[in-house]
């Protein structure tokens, strides 16, 4: 029997026996009773796939365009930081395998390698994802770095004024791993007991600005041309405030439920978001995207395209840049069956009407 992975969840276990206790629970970990962290995967099973049949299906087009970039498919690679916690070559393997298979990188600000050095190692389109420090100097000087560095969005991270609790980072003392993007800049080293938890908690906690507010968008605006995706967003009525403010984008995200527990899974969020934008600007989703029918369905519910955050580090764990490269194309392929199957040619041929969220099936079942 092949022990190769032949989907997207079965790397998980590689990367869990691939690596070190702490660096697998730091990645694998939701906040508190990790409620959330089920329900991002829960809520995509309770919706329905509504196929239609007789459709000629002998061509797919994946392809989608998002701010004026075409991708290969609307799968991107979402922000996460330390990647060389996963492998030594961190971002740097990250970053070619998404140039790889066509698709955008967002940057984490907390990558283990710097944002000029992934900028020299692919061609990748790349983002940049931006968390705003009480040294607003730093955060200007990193976003006019990425613009200079060719990165044609700036990902303002909304949902981390401090960091959420993550249980088992305070047990296991996660460290505060370094931040290339941050030399000679801000120091991760924060002045705290040996015993006192998680240091990443501690240095977020001290250096992350949590006064930071809407009017700061025009703040970020003023000191970038690049366009604005905020992320983070799970309600219609911060979704409204976020096109007010003239953002580019949205990514409604709950950190992949490593924030605050009991904010809504993702995908549940998605549908009010998108009837509130009224399609003035993209609105993209991430958490808990592990199949290809679950893009299938965040499509057919408003999103232009999905992020994917857990399952690129476990592929890198486990297998390098290869194992970025297969999880994507892992997900590509399911998504193409899946369009496939449904009766869908093309991305815009996904609608509102091939998917069933379970409020249907409560409905008929309260008629039965
Ligand atoms: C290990 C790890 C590190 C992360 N680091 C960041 C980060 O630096 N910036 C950020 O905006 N989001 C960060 N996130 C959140 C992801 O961008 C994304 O919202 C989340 O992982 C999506 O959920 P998924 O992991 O279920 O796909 C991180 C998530 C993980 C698992
Ligand atoms: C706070 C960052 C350094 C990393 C992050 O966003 C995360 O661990 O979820």
């Amino acid at each position: 029997m092949s022990t190769e992975p032949v989907n997207v969840d079965e790397f998980e276990e590689l990367a869990r026996q691939a690596l070190p206790r702490m660096y697998y629970d730091y990645i694998a970990g939701g906040a508190e009773d990790q409620h959330t962290l089920r329900q991002n995967i829960q809520a995509f099973c309770r919706i329905t796939i509504q196929p239609r049949i007789l459709v000629d299906v002998s061509k797919i087009d994946m392809s989608t365009t998002i701010l004026g970039y075409r991708i290969s498919a609307p799968i991107m690679v979402a922000p996460t930081g330390s990647h060389k916690l996963a492998y030594h070559e961190g971002e740097l393997a990250t970053a070619r395998a998404a140039a790889a298979a066509k698709t955008i990188m967002v940057l984490s600000l907390a990558s283990s390698y710097s944002m000029e050095e992934v900028a020299s190692s692919c061609n990748a389109i790349r983002f940049f994802q931006l968390y705003v420090f009480k040294r607003r100097d730093v955060s200007t000087l990193l976003v006019q770095r990425a613009e200079r560095f060719g990165y044609k969005a700036i990902v303002l991270t909304a949902d981390t004024p401090r960091l959420g609790r993550r249980e088992a980072d305070i047990k296991n003392k996660m460290i505060a791993p370094p931040q290339k993007n941050l030399e000679g800049l801000l120091s991760v080293k924060v002045e705290v007991e040996s015993d006192q938890g998680s240091l990443l908690e501690s240095f977020v906690n001290e250096a992350f600005d949590p006064s930071l507010c809407w009017k700061d968008v025009a703040w970020l605006k003023s000191i970038t041309s690049l366009p604005i995706l905020i992320k983070g967003i799970l309600t219609h009525e911060d979704a409204i405030k976020a096109v007010e403010v003239g953002v580019d984008g949205i990514i409604v995200s709950n950190h992949g439920a490593r924030q605050l527990d009991f904010s809504p899974a993702t995908v549940s969020a998605l549908e009010e978001i998108v009837h509130a934008v009224k399609g003035k600007v993209p609105v993209l989703l991430d958490g808990g995207v592990r199949r290809g029918t679950d893009i299938f369905k965040a499509l057919a519910l408003g999103a232009q395209a999905v992020l994917v955050g857990r399952p690129i580090i476990y592929g890198l764990a486990a297998k390098g840049e290869r194992g970025v490269r297969t999880v994507l194309e892992m997900l590509k392929n399911e998504l193409e069956i899946s369009m496939t199957l449904s009766g869908c040619p093309c991305i815009k041929d996904i609608t509102r009407s091939h998917v069933r969220t379970n409020t249907h099936y409560d409905k008929l079942h309260s008629m039965l």
